[in-house]
């Protein structure tokens, strides 16, 4: 009998635990949402990483606080997902591909959608311009003239540039965590 399938299925549609400071962090396909996982988990993780085609939960200690925080696939088939992780968030964390104009707009709708469930209302928001090292990439002053967030209003939120590929901006988004999982 094959049972390993039949756990990973239930547990990647497990909510995050209650008690324990949780992070989420969304963007469409190819943002490099699981680049950055795997830099967070690096320099802050215990060790114990979950991973499945549609979820990687990693299990962060920063100073001595514990937080989970879980990585969900932004393939569109996969982010109906999504919403079976929205209770009991902390932070949410928004990776953008900054050199992908193309997709801004998708971008945008996505992150909207999210943004209007109940259980995110006072979530506070930090929107990742990743990939900042590649030709082309867009400043994150442009993405907020571009994705009108500007009018995003009734939470916190931040930009924040990065490239995961150098390292550049990883500790400002250590930082922007730490500030919240003390809240
Ligand atoms: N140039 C550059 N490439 C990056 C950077 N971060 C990630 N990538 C690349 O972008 C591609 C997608 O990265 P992933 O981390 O797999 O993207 P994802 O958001 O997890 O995508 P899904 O799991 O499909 O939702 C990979 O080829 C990464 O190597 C970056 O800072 N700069
Ligand atoms: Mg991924």
């Amino acid at each position: 009998m094959c049972f390993n399938g039949s756990v990973s299925l239930i547990r990647k549609l497990l909510p995050p635990r209650a008690g324990e400071p949780c992070l989420l962090v969304l963007g469409l396909d190819n943002a490099g949402k699981s680049s950055l996982t795997g830099s967070l988990a690096d320099k802050l993780g215990d060790g114990n990483v979950t991973a499945s085609m549609e979820v990687t939960e990693v299990r962060l200690k920063i100073k001595s606080t514990k937080l989970q925080m879980f990585d969900l696939n932004g393939r569109l088939k996969n982010r109906q997902l999504w919403a079976n992780y929205y209770k009991n968030v902390r932070g949410l964390i928004f990776v953008i591909d900054s050199k992908d104009a193309a997709r801004l707009s998708e971008a945008r709708c996505v992150l909207c959608d999210v943004l209007l469930d109940e259980r995110l209302r006072n979530v506070p928001l930090l929107i990742v311009a990743n990939k900042q090292d590649a030709l082309g990439a867009m400043s994150s002053r442009l993405m907020v003239d571009l994705m009108g967030l500007s009018r995003l209003e009734g939470r916190e939120w931040i930009i924040l540039e990065c490239s995961v590929t150098t390292g550049s901006g990883i500790q400002g988004i250590i930082g922007w965590i730490s500030k919240n999982i003390r809240k």
